[in-house]
């Protein structure tokens, strides 16, 4: 926070200024308040009086621009400060390997970007300045009270400790609360998001009672932290109040006291002791409650900088760009676990030369997605290698690899934008030219044409006005865009009409041509042709050849395929 807040040094010293001038003012006037009693009432001086008055007015006009001005650098801080540590953070959420968006939920993510980093800025925005203007007040009333009356001064600073033992207590008590409020915010976050992206899985398994008993269960838990952290300061403002009005009486009974036995103390020495009594205590209070403000706004600073903090995806020093990428990849005793208990891949081997199709098949949960994963480098592997022309994927500029492989997934991610920004995203600098002509190779230029804006119609999100055929046909011609070289199908023809499915075949065959290709497919029929298949079983290759020398094998993949043709699938 620090750091951030050294780069607005000048405008704090700026603030600092101005608070010195403002509490140089309230000294400079209670003393006048005091003198106005002794000097001007008692003795019955009127135009003294009133040339006092209007000084006075003058000085509190200047006190109020001051202090204007300081809240208005004050708010330019704290805005700018929260938009940079939001930069940050949002620029650390995009370096994040994909490890940790496995492990975090997106709302909890989204929490401490919005509610976190909104926190901190509050606290900014209200506590420096009254930090400031407190510290330079109390020392300030401190001096001006011993001048005037060294023993009220100590009489009045009885209570000071009372103040200090109070608030360390209450404080104590209510920090692990602030802590608590600001997790459960964080996890009511994530179920709201997850909920709203699995609304239609809630509403087909009449899960509704369900989801809100235990959104209830979060919110109600929140409420407790809350409740019971904000509770517990909000003990503290009237608690402050009531030790501030004890020393005010004690001030006036001793200072009586002290008149009637012949002291050499006025009135108005009393009452500017009182007065600055009252200056010294509020800033004190104002301190010791901002200190709940801050607490909970480190509770979220926490959270901004542990996510701020987090090991970002990194390439190795002696990492290369690859230029002109020819497509020849291979896996050499590739051993991988997303968790070091459980093994997901054993052993694997697998040769892709330039243009060849690579097939992988095999139960549901065998590791295919992982092999995937592992070729974009998403994962570390444990042991092994994986190369591409004939160079380590660990020695290939992370942007680099990515950009040489295109991958065309069953769920296909489309933004709320227009259809020729979503084909953009395959490579940011095509033209609206090279755009269209990769939608008509892709077999998509037809209907996005039929839609109400063309090219230009903005989809709503995750491309939820698009049938899945559609989106799945822009996904092609965003892959056709990148012009990779290596390319990776997964199911992509699953869950498709005959008509449409024709079509993605047809775009398929454009977009596979001359590249490297991996599909992963449970419908076989769409890799008969590939150059070799991989049957993959319990993370292990258990056989591997084109289609008919597997079907000549009669193993696994004869099986499989059998099956699929008795039942009529797609063959
Ligand atoms: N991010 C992850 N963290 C931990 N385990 C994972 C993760 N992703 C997958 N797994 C596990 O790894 C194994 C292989 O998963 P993978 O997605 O590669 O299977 P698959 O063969 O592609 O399955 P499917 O055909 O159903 O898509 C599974 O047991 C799965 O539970």
């Amino acid at each position: 926070m620090l750091k951030y807040l050294s780069h607005k040094k000048y405008s704090l010293a700026l603030i600092f200024a101005f608070c010195l001038v403002t509490t140089l003012i309230t000294i400079f006037g209670t003393k006048l308040n005091g003198e106005i009693i002794d000097k001007y009432i008692v003795v019955g001086n009127m135009s003294g009086l009133y040339k006092i008055c209007l000084m006075l007015i003058g000085m509190y006009i200047i006190s109020t621009i001051s202090t204007f001005v300081q809240n208005r650098l004050m708010i330019n801080i704290a805005q700018n400060t929260s938009s940079e540590i939001r930069k940050d953070l949002f620029k650390s959420m995009q370096n994040l390997p994909l490890k940790y968006f496995d492990t975090n939920s997106s709302g909890d993510l989204m929490s401490r970007l919005t509610n976190d980093v909104d926190n901190i800025n509050m606290t900014l925005s209200q506590s420096i300045t009254q930090l400031f203007s407190g510290v330079i007040n109390i020392v300030g009333m401190l001096i001006a009270m011993l001048i005037l009356s060294p023993t009220l001064t100590i009489v009045g600073l009885v209570t000071t400790p009372i103040m200090f033992l109070t608030t360390k207590i209450i404080m104590k008590n209510t920090q692990p609360y602030f802590i608590k409020q600001q997790k459960q915010l964080g996890k009511l976050n994530g179920y709201i998001e997850e909920m709203v992206s699995g609304q239609k899985a809630t509403i087909l398994f009449s899960k509704e009672e369900h989801v809100k008993e235990e959104f209830q269960k979060i919110n109600t838990s929140l409420t407790k932290s809350a409740v019971i952290a904000q509770g517990l300061s909000g003990f503290m403002g009237p608690v402050m109040n009531f030790i501030s009005n004890l020393t005010y009486l004690i001030l006036a009974i001793c200072g009586g006291y002290f008149i009637l036995s012949g002291m050499d103390i006025t009135v108005g020495v009393v009452f500017t002791i009182i007065l600055y009594m009252r200056n010294f205590n509020r800033p004190i209070n104002e301190i010791l409650n901002i200190s709940n403000t801050i607490q909970s706004a480190l509770a979220g600073a926490e959270r901004v900088f542990e996510l701020m903090d987090e090991e970002p995806e990194k390439d190795n020093i002696d990492s290369v760009n690859l230029e002109n990428i020819q497509g020849n990849v291979s896996l050499n005793n590739v051993e991988f676990s997303y968790n070091k208990d459980k093994k997901i891949l054993k052993g694997i081997d697998l040769k892709a030369s330039q243009g060849q199709t690579i097939a992988i098949v095999g139960p549901t949960g065998s590791g295919k997605t992982t092999i995937i994963n592992l070729l974009n480098k998403f994962y570390n592997i444990d042991s092994g290698e994986i190369t591409i022309d004939s160079q380590n994927i660990n020695s290939i500029k992370m942007n680099s690899l990515r950009k040489s492989i295109a991958m065309v997934l069953q769920d296909t991610y489309l933004f709320s934008v227009s259809v020729r920004e979503n084909i953009r995203y395959g490579h940011l600098d095509a033209t609206d030219e090279e755009i269209e002509e990769a939608a008509k190779l892709a077999h998509a230029h037809h209907f996005i044409k039929q839609l109400p804006d063309g090219y230009d119609t903005i989809l709503s999100d995750n491309g939820s006005n698009l049938s899945h055929g559609q989106r799945q046909l822009l996904a092609i011609s965003r892959a056709i865009l990148s012009k990779s070289s290596i390319l990776i199908l997964d199911e992509a023809t699953s869950s498709i009409d005959t008509r449409t499915e024709v079509a993605i075949q047809k775009a398929m065959t454009n977009l596979m041509c001359g590249k490297t290709t991996f599909i992963i497919a449970h419908r076989l029929s769409t890799i008969k042709n590939a150059d070799m298949i991989l049957a993959i079983k319990g993370g292990e290759v258990i056989e591997r050849g084109t289609h008919e020398e597997l079907l000549e094998e009669e193993g696994f993949y004869a099986n499989l395929y059998n099956s699929q043709f008795r039942s009529g699938l797609s063959i």
